[in-house]
């Protein structure tokens, strides 16, 4: 009897929970068990969410008992599923509840230094300030140019990929465009980064060019710097599954050898970067009598860094060392190029699906924004929510489908209630943002407005957005964020693909100037063509981001599309 006291796995009282948790091992099972059938783990999250209200929970291992949190065999993940409460939370509860550690591992032994693993400390905010910049929106408008012209790599790669397709040379309807989606993405950010392209894209259309009679979706080796990027990238999703994640960083710096490899080999590319880029720097400072800000002048993120280190070191102040900068440039490279890649290709994915959408798209690109005729749109012009409705509305909703971030973590830092449920100090929290976004809707206003007898003040303060009608929430539907006038309608429903407040998404700004893009120059060229089921299936497989198992593509020029298909 003692054994099996010892053993029965304890959640926090009131909260509700799992009804069939397993002795000793907790809901272990179901999580693993929803994890094999749909894809990722963050099922199992959304699924209690979704039976068991707002505010639950999931057990693993022995989980809140004693003997569970002394010996580290028990945890308990408190799943928050409320958007006015998460929105709160992240903005105005930050002190209570803080980057998970658990996250912070998983980035700790690739880049210990770097924002994504700093807890919210003096150097996490240090960092912060320092690259701030990037993020302006005069440096993004002058980095739109270089955007533009990857975006445009693309489209010609893809042309001639097409051209075979639509000759008959192949028995293939469609090619895949997983790699040349994610080359790009990181070509985006090695030019933004450096100030030069790892010319991924160009290297596929190179060899589609020199190779005539190849299939349209064969392609070179990828170069040995994104492959290195790559198997940093995998060590870091795998990273979940790991069972002590206090070890993880340890056990990776140890015994995993491939991980080790591609670490030199990416900090010495990084690193020959750095001492090139501050050659060129101080001999150009001598030089430089421009009293311009930064942002208004920096040709790369690099070309920050040396302006900044400089200003400080002129002030006494303390500037950032070299495996500091290494790693934030690790972290542009990682964190940057992977979620937006993954984004562009569920985006391909579900433009396929939908041909009225590419028609309505490409119709307000022709009449609001008729200089893309003639030349590429500015960062100015293609921000205008005003003027590109659509753009923003298609944009928008493919982040609220795509669910490429499908949940955030916070640790609870002291002893507080969330919804009226008492927390414990120590607690793990999860948000499924990527489902809340996505089913929340005006079903559920009637559980949402009984919480306001427990809810925080500063939620108090009101829901920031609608609700998603009950009927259609589940669906790709553009119109949803337009308002009866046509206009663009930011707050319509529920929208946290980049999570909220300090420790939210750094890259928003520029994630989002490149998936406008990407959609703009891609349909501006292109229709994607309605595939077979075989080719568009909607498997994911989860890391860190969701990623589409496929992503094939049968882009037709729009001159060669029967347009009656949208009368
Ligand atoms: C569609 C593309 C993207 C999506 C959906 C996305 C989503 C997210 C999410 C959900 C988080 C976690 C926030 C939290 O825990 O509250 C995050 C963090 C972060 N993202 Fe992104 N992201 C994208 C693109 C980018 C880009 C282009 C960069 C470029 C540098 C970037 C850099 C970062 C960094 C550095 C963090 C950590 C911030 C911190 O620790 O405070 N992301 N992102």
């Amino acid at each position: 009897f003692t054994i099996h006291h010892v053993g029965k796995p304890t959640p926090l009282p009131l909260i509700p929970h799992n009804d069939n948790m397993k002795w000793l091992v907790g809901d272990i099972p179901f999580i693993a068990k929803l994890a094999k059938e749909r894809g990722g783990v963050s099922y199992a999250f959304d699924d209690t969410a979704l039976r068991l209200g707002p505010v639950s929970q999931v057990v693993i291992g022995l989980g809140a008992s004693w003997i569970g949190r002394t010996f580290g065999l028990g945890q308990v993940i408190v799943i928050l599923a409320d958007s006015q409460e998460i929105h709160d939370l992240l903005v105005n509860r930050a002190a209570e509840f803080d980057r998970s550690k658990l996250v912070n591992n998983l980035f700790a032994a690739t880049l210990p230094q770097g924002m994504l693993a700093l807890p919210t400390d003096q150097q996490f905010k240090h960092h912060k300030r320092y690259l701030g910049i990037t993020m302006t929106n005069p440096y993004l408008a002058r980095m739109t140019p270089r955007i533009v012209d990857r975006m445009q790599e693309l489209v010609d790669l893809w042309s001639v990929a097409a051209k075979r397709l639509a000759v008959g040379s192949s028995a293939e309807v469609a090619f895949n465009a997983l790699d040349d989606i994610r080359l790009s993405s990181i070509d985006v950010i090695a030019s933004i980064t450096f100030g030069t392209s790892f010319d991924g894209v160009k290297a596929s259309l190179e060899y589609l060019e020199r190779n005539p009679f190849t299939s349209p979706s064969s392609r070179p080796a990828i170069p040995k710097l994104v492959a290195d990027l790559e198997v940093l990238l995998d060590t870091i999703g795998k990273g979940i599954f790991f069972p002590v994640p206090t070890l993880l960083p340890w056990w990776t710096r140890t015994f995993n050898h491939k991980w080790r490899k591609a670490l030199t080999s990416t900090h010495g590319y990084l690193r020959s970067r750095l001492y090139s880029a501050r050659a060129d720097y101080e001999l150009e400072a001598e030089h430089n009598t421009s009293k311009k800000p930064v942002a208004h002048r920096a040709d790369n993120v690099l070309d920050i860094i040396l302006e900044r280190e400089r200003e400080d070191q002129t002030r006494g102040a303390k500037t950032l060392t070299e495996t500091e900068i290494i790693d934030e440039l690790t972290t542009f490279a990682l964190g940057g190029s992977e979620t937006t890649a993954a984004t562009m290709q569920w985006s391909v994915k579900i433009l396929c699906k939908h041909r009225v959408v590419q028609y309505k798209l490409r119709t307000e690109l022709l009449n609001n924004l008729p200089v893309i005729n003639t030349r590429p749109p500015t960062y100015t012009e293609i921000s205008d929510e005003t003027n590109l409705p659509y753009l923003s509305a298609v944009m928008y909703e493919i982040l609220r489908c795509s669910r490429t971030a499908a949940a955030i973590d916070r640790d609870v830092t002291c002893d507080t209630t969330l919804l009226g449920y008492p927390i414990p100090k120590g607690t793990r929290l999860q948000m499924p943002i990527g489902m809340v976004q996505q089913l929340e809707n005006e079903g559920s206003k009637h559980v949402t407005d009984a919480l306001d007898s427990v809810r925080n003040a500063s939620s108090l303060r009101g829901r920031k957005t609608g609700y998603w009608s009950a009927s259609d929430a589940h669906l790709f539907k553009p119109e949803r964020w337009l308002r009866p006038d046509g206009s663009f309608n930011a707050t319509a429903g529920p929208w946290l693909p980049f999570s909220y407040g300090f420790r939210g998404c750094f890259g928003q700004k520029l994630a989002l100037i490149q998936l406008r893009l990407f959609l703009t120059i891609t349909q501006f060229n292109f229709f994607f063509d309605a595939l077979p089921e075989e080719l568009n299936g909607w498997k994911s497989y989860e890391t860190v981001t969701s990623h589409p198992v496929q992503c094939y593509v049968r882009p037709i020029p729009w001159d060669n599309v029967d347009m009656s298909l949208f009368r």
